[in-house]
Order: C-alpha cells, then sequence, then structure tokens
C-alpha cells in the first residue's frame, strides 16, 4: 500500500468520524429510535428465517427431527395452536404484516431524519455565514457558499440516507449470519470469507469515489458561480450581444457536471455488477461445498440458501453504499472547511435589539487598516466627527473613502488602533449596527412590492411613519399615483422603477429604522440632476435630526449642505474641518 493511499484512508476515516460525530449529535432521541426499529425489524427478519423450516416441518414438507431448530420448535409449541398447515400460512402472513409495518415505521423516521439532518446543516452554515466578518466574506465568491449551502448539502443528505441504509443492511447481514451460524458454522464461516475477499478485492474503487466526488463538487461550483455571474450581469449581456458566448459556457459547466455524475455512476454499477458476479460465484461454491464436503440434510441446505440467496444482494448494496459515503465525503469536507473558516472569522456578537445612541461625536484614534491583498493601507491619526452634523467625505476613487465608511459602521474591524462611539468602543457596542441606515450606490431593492421594501430590516413601522418616511423622501406623489399603491410590484432588484425612484425607496426604507447615523456611500452618483437633487433636499430637511455622512463626487452641490469635511487621500484619513461659513 503507498503513502498517498495510506494517508487518504486516514483522511477518509477522519472525515468520516467528523460526520457521525456530527450526524450523531444532531437529534440522539429519533436516532435512537430509527435504531432500535432497525434492530427489531433485523431480529424478526432473522426470527422469520428460522421459523421457516419448523413451520414447513409441521406444514409435513419436511420429516426433520434436527436439534438447530429445537428453539423455533418450542417457540411455536408455546403458542399452544392447533399447528396444520393453514395456520402455519397466516403465522407466516402475520409476521411479514408486522415486520412489514416496523419497516414502514424505521423508512419514515429514517427518511424525516435524512431530510431535518440536511436542514439542520444548511441552517447551522447560514447562521455562521450570516455571523461572519464582512471582510473575510468579501474574499469569497457567492456561488462558492451557495454551491456548499445547496447542492453539497442535498450530497450529504442523500449519504446520510445510505448511512442509515448501511445500519440497516448490515444488522440483516448479522441476523442471516448468526442463522447461517446456527445451521453450520463452517458453511458460515466460509460465507464470511468469500464476502470478506470481495469486499477487499473491490476496496480499489474507493479512491475512484472519493476523486468523483471532489470532481463533482467542483462541478457544481463552477456551475453555480458561472450561473450567478451570468444572472447578475444579464443587462449587460444583453446590451453586448454576448448571450451566445454565455449559453455555451453554461452548456460546457451543465455537462461537466453530469460527465462528473455519469462518471460515479458507471464505476458504482461496475461495482455493483462485480458484487453480484462475485456473489453468485460464492453462493455456487458455497452449495457445492455445503452438499459434497459437508454432507447438509436437505432441510438445512434449503435454509442456508435461503439465508445466502438473500444476504448476497444485501452484501453488495452494502459494498454499493460504502461507495456512496465515500462519495459524499469531499461534500461533508466543503461543508465543515466553510463552517470552520466561518467560525474563524466570526463578527461582532449579533446586534441587540436597542441602538445605541450618538449624542456627541464618533473619535478614531490611530487607526490602521489594510484589507487583505491590498496596496491601499486606510491610517487615521485622530479624527472627531461631531454628531448631528452633515459631513462629507471626500476624495479621488480609491482613496479609501469606503474602507473609512465600513470602519465606522462596524462592518470592518481595524487593525490597529480604536474607534469610540460617544467615548464608548464600537467593540464594545453590539447595538451600534442598529443605528445605522447606509445608502449604497447599488442599492439593494427586493422582488416584491414597494411595501415589502418599505418592510425589509424595519420592524413594523406604522402607516404614519410610512407616509411621512415617503414624504421626506418625495416619493409619496409617486405612490398615490399607482392604482395599487405601496402594494405594486417592483420587480427583482427594482426593476420597474428608475434609478432615482429607487434611491430614494432606499432613502425611505433607511429613514424608516430612525438611524443615528445615516450613511450615503455615492448614492447619488448615477442619478441625473433632478433627482439628484430631490435626495440631496431631503438629506438637507434631515439636518440636526441625526449624523449623516455623505460621499458624493458632485463637491459643489453639496455647498450649504454640509458642515464640514473629512480628506481622504492614498489611504491617509485627515482631520474634520469645518465647512466655510460654518464653526
Ligand atoms: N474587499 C476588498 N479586498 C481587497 N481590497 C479592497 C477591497 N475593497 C477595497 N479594496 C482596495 O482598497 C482601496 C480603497 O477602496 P475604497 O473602496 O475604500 O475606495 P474609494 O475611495 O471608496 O473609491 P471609489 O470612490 O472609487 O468608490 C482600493 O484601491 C481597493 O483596491
Amino acid at each position: 500500500m503507498t503513502s498517498d493511499t495510506q494517508n487518504n484512508r486516514a483522511g477518509d476515516q477522519g472525515l468520516f468520524r467528523a460526520y457521525l460525530r456530527e450526524f450523531l449529535r444532531f437529534d440522539p432521541p429519533t436516532i435512537r429510535r430509527a435504531a432500535l426499529l432497525n434492530i427489531i425489524s433485523a431480529g424478526m427478519e432473522g426470527a422469520g428465517l428460522l421459523m421457516l423450516l419448523p413451520l414447513l416441518t409441521l406444514a409435513g414438507v419436511f420429516d426433520t427431527e434436527d436439534s438447530s431448530f429445537t428453539v423455533a420448535h418450542s417457540l411455536l409449541s408455546s403458542l399452544k395452536l392447533n399447528w396444520d398447515f393453514e395456520t402455519a400460512l397466516v403465522f407466516f402472513v402475520t409476521l411479514i404484516a408486522v415486520q412489514a409495518w416496523l419497516m414502514l415505521l424505521r423508512d419514515r423516521v429514517c427518511r424525516s431524519l435524512q431530510l431535518r439532518f440536511a436542514d439542520h446543516l444548511k441552517q447551522r452554515l447560514y447562521d455562521a455565514v450570516a455571523h461572519s466578518r464582512w471582510s473575510y466574506l468579501t474574499g469569497r465568491h457567492s456561488g462558492e457558499i451557495l454551491n456548499v449551502l445547496t447542492s453539497e448539502v442535498q450530497r450529504i443528505g442523500i449519504g446520510t440516507y445510505f448511512l442509515l441504509r448501511l445500519s440497516t443492511l448490515s444488522l440483516l447481514a448479522l441476523a442471516y449470519l448468526s442463522v447461517a451460524f446456527r445451521m453450520s458454522p463452517p458453511l458460515a464461516l466460509l460465507a464470511l470469507g468469500t464476502g470478506l475477499l470481495l469486499w477487499l478485492l473491490l476496496r480499489s474503487t474507493d479512491r475512484a469515489s472519493r476523486e468523483s466526488g471532489i470532481l463533482l463538487g467542483q462541478a457544481n461550483r463552477d456551475l453555480l458561480t458561472r450561473t450567478q455571474d451570468f444572472l447578475s450581469a444579464l443587462k449587460l449581456i444583453k446590451i453586448h450581444g454576448e448571450e451566445a458566448s454565455h449559453i455555451c459556457q453554461f452548456n460546457d459547466a451543465v455537462t461537466d457536471v453530469s460527465r462528473r455524475f455519469i462518471d460515479f455512476q458507471k464505476s458504482w454499477t461496475r461495482a455493483q455488477m462485480a458484487y453480484r458476479m462475485g456473489g453468485a460465484v460464492a453462493l455456487a461454491i458455497l452449495s457445492y461445498s455445503a452438499l459434497t464436503l459437508m454432507a447438509l440434510t436437505p432441510a438445512r441446505l434449503l435454509v442456508m440458501i435461503a439465508i445466502f440467496a438473500r444476504m448476497l444482494p444485501h452484501l453488495s448494496e452494502i459494498a454499493g453504499g460504502r461507495q456512496q459515503l465515500l462519495h459524499m465525503l469531499p461534500a461533508f469536507s466543503a461543508w465543515q472547511n466553510l463552517l470552520a473558516a466561518c467560525m474563524a472569522n466570526r463578527d461582532f456578537p449579533p446586534a441587540r435589539d436597542e441602538p445605541a445612541p450618538l449624542q456627541d461625536r464618533i473619535v478614531l484614534g490611530r487607526v490602521a487598516f489594510r484589507h487583505p491583498q491590498s496596496h491601499l493601507a486606510l491610517t487615521v491619526e485622530h479624527l472627531a466627527i461631531p454628531a448631528k452634523k452633515t459631513t462629507a467625505i471626500v476624495g479621488v476613487s480609491g482613496a479609501g473613502k469606503t474602507t473609512l465608511l465600513d470602519l465606522l459602521s462596524g462592518l470592518l474591524a481595524p487593525d490597529s488602533g480604536t474607534i469610540w462611539v460617544d467615548g464608548v468602543a464600537l467593540a464594545e457596542l453590539p447595538g451600534w449596527r442598529k443605528s445605522i441606515a447606509y445608502i449604497p450606490q447599488e442599492t439593494l431593492i427586493q422582488d416584491g412590492t414597494l411595501r415589502d421594501n418599505l418592510l425589509w430590516g424595519n420592524a413594523a413601522p406604522t402607516d404614519n411613519e410610512i407616509r411621512c418616511a415617503l414624504e421626506q423622501s418625495a416619493l409619496f406623489e409617486l405612490t398615490e399615483k399607482l392604482t395599487r399603491g405601496l402594494d405594486t410590484p417592483i420587480g427583482e432588484r427594482g426593476v420597474k422603477l428608475s434609478g432615482g425612484e429607487k434611491q430614494r425607496l432606499a432613502l425611505a426604507r433607511a429613514l424608516l429604522r430612525k438611524p443615528q447615523l445615516l450613511i450615503l456611500d455615492e448614492a447619488t452618483s448615477a442619478l441625473d440632476g433632478d433627482s439628484h437633487r430631490q435626495v440631496l433636499d431631503t438629506v438637507r430637511g434631515l439636518h440636526g435630526n441625526m449624523t449623516i455622512l455623505i460621499v458624493s463626487h458632485r463637491h459643489e452641490e453639496l455647498a450649504g449642505l454640509i458642515d464640514g469635511s473629512v480628506q481622504v487621500a492614498d489611504g491617509r484619513v485627515e482631520p474634520w474641518r469645518p465647512a466655510p461659513g460654518h464653526r
């Protein structure tokens, strides 16, 4: 065995143990119930086989005093029934009906376990992603996260189905083997040895299963990231007439996923075929040995053949299930790695319900921050932003303005230095983000109605508050003109609204939060003169009610609106300066 193979096996075993731990911790009472149902149904299957002979004897098919059957005989006799052929048949049907009912219960419990476990993995990861640091999340493609949350977790769910199936099949095989041992220990040992030999021979498929699991994960990720990029750039793709090349790339990605899947199916069906063929040969050898070398009675031989004929398909299913588990382990590894990375990059504690007030000022002292792999380091020696004033953040493109805003909002944590809000360090202020409303250049509009968008992120505002926010953001007239008013659908990403309407909707939503700090990051850059002025008029109307930070390239239009400004140049942040005419 090469050291590579040994390492892979050790890796698989470690991964499998981690997966099993995760599964066993998930819902121990239901897992125990599934295990109990499994054990009882396997026990009944064994009992059914053990009673086959006495029943046939009682029915007059055989005449045997074989000691192996005395247990079953005495059990049947203790039922104090008048055993004839008809009673034997009724007994058999009842036994199978009870067993079928138990299997139904077991399958329901197992299916529900499988689905709920997959949901649990999704929810854990979603929670971890939601609480990860922004700086970490910006380094990952959302398609990659989506792939783990959907395809990979689905594959883990399928693997879990096979795990549960494997435990059922293993218990059944154990039940068959124990009956076989009772009939003929040497023959049972021979069967066990043949099964182990087959299993060892077919272990060579392990590597193929694992590798095809890895490749399928990569192909799925590629498909999802491409699809996401395509959908987000759809407008541009259509304007540039690039549909054909994107269709081609998509088709390649889809074909790649299918090919990976078919590759695994091929190796799986090949192994299944080898097992069945090996099983048939084993059955022939066993029957031959039983008849010639071990001189088994016809009664025993019949039971042994019945046992092996039922056990061999189970063995091939066990081997197939094992392959499916190996194929699934890379998906679990992807889930585990993403979860671990998110946990290692855990954000501040989640925001509490109460927003933090801002009455005096925000101060940054000796703050330094650098994005991973970025050439630019943001440095702030000392900056004090007064509360309830409107401040412009100015600087050329790439100077670091958005980075400064992200530090102020707590989205990014400084590498060194401290940010204080009214004298409290930001890291000690979990309610801070509840106090902020942020409007970026590319505002986020949800698919749904105007009302849905206004309510998004806001706890049940009153009709009066909604009307007030709409008036403040110059959107009230528009909603009055619409026949369905606030219940008008605005399409995915607000495609049925103009750019100006979208920004004003974002502004109204921001105002409903009643923020202490309102941040407008190039929120008006893409707007025409009128829309731009309307938004600025709203900001003017808010002056003195809250602290406002505004980044805009149209500095001249900010005159008369701002109380002061902060210059950012090449990552260096200058102190706050009052605007001409202000103190
Ligand atoms: N997530 C990120 N990862 C790595 N580098 C980043 C990231 N975000 C920004 N940067 C880098 O930091 C620098 C400052 O970016 P920032 O967005 O703060 O500039 P800006 O002044 O807001 O620019 P603009 O006016 O063009 O929006 C950029 O040069 C960019 O390369």
